[in-house]
């Protein structure tokens, strides 16, 4: 599995890397990446993301609130005491907030998610025991206790992300998110730090990341260029394909030269051969007519006025024909 080295958050002004065109070609998609944080309630989705938020300067959006304050749910749960959410109203609510990008989006559940709109999807877990004691400590209810735990032993929402996500390039991480140090540890490897924004396609550092600079209300540099390589390949990527396409051009033009020089040679030969057919035919007859006139003797010097020696020769052709 990737670490969460792999998808570092550097932060940069845009200005400053506006021209790359690793960054052109990620905003023709969104302008920053949105980030799926899921797993089962009590594992600490809304603690890291505030943090992360606030280290990468992008938008903390906590789903459960939402559906609270908007009301996003049209059912009730009384067993358990909460909301059954409306999916489609969740997605009208998160629609232009995922269309604009740069989201944290914390949520358990990711099956009704438009795969489209996530970069990256991270599940986080926490041992039984751990999220039991949090779980206890919001004086759940005994029963939503053990079907919370439950739902993390069975581990429910890493296989909701997968599913969800199977048939697309999104990454999906598994973090352990027991202690303090699990947390700090993922933050601190968010640090700025180039030489893990490595392409998923060669392993190459993409050259945009030379000089990373970190700015509160920045853009994820290293996150979209970790999307743009793994849509687009890294710079040098994009080198061996361009090499890769000027060489079946080449192969290209060379057969088409090949096919052009085959019909120029085919038709040159073909005029040849037909001015060799008339050439001969008029030698042929020529001659003939040399013959003729050795075998017509003129009788009056002439030549071919002479009405004799017409006389003859066309006898002589007559006989011949
Ligand atoms: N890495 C951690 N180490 C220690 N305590 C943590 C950690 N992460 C979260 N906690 C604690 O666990 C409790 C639950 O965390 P949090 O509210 O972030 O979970 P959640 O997954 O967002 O839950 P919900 O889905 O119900 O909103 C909080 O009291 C928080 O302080």
């Amino acid at each position: 599995m990737p670490s969460f080295l792999d998808f570092v958050l550097v932060t940069d002004p845009i200005a400053s890397i506006a021209s790359s065109l690793a960054i052109e070609q990620m905003c023709a998609k969104r302008q920053r990446p949105n980030l799926l944080i899921t797993g089962t309630p009590g594992v600490g989705k809304t603690t890291f993301c505030e943090a992360l938020a606030s280290r990468s300067g992008l938008q903390h959006v906590e789903v459960s609130k939402l559906v609270r304050e908007k009301r996003l749910y049209r059912e009730w749960d009384d067993e358990l005491d909460c909301s059954i959410f409306d999916e489609e109203m969740v997605q009208d609510a998160l629609e232009p907030l995922l269309e604009r990008g740069g989201c944290l989006l914390d949520f358990h559940s990711s099956s009704f998610l438009d795969e489209n709109d996530f970069d990256l999807v991270i599940v986080l877990r926490a041992d039984t025991s751990v999220l039991y004691d949090r779980l206890e400590k919001r004086h759940y209810p005994e029963s939503k206790i053990k079907q919370n735990v439950e739902a993390e032993i069975f581990q429910s929402c890493l296989d909701e992300a997968q599913e969800a996500f199977e048939e697309t390039t999104v990454s999906i991480w598994e973090l352990q998110h027991d202690t303090e140090e699990h947390m700090e540890d993922a933050l601190e490897r968010a640090q700025p730090s180039p030489q893990h924004a490595n392409c998923l396609h060669c392993s190459a550092i993409p050259d945009t990341l030379d000089t990373p600079t970190v700015s509160t209300e920045g853009v994820c540099v290293k996150v979209h260029l970790v999307i743009a390589s793994r849509q687009e390949g890294c710079t040098s990527c994009q080198k061996s394909k361009w090499q890769k396409h000027r060489a079946l051009q080449e192969k290209l033009s060379l057969i088409l030269f090949c096919l052009l020089s085959c019909v120029c040679v085919s038709v040159f030969f073909s005029f040849l051969f037909c001015f060799s057919l008339l050439f001969l035919g008029k030698l042929t007859r020529s001659i003939n007519e040399c013959v003729l006139l050795s075998s017509c003797r003129c009788p009056c010097q002439a030549g071919r006025h002479c009405r004799p020696l017409a006389a003859c020769l066309n006898r002589t052709n007559h006989i011949k024909g």
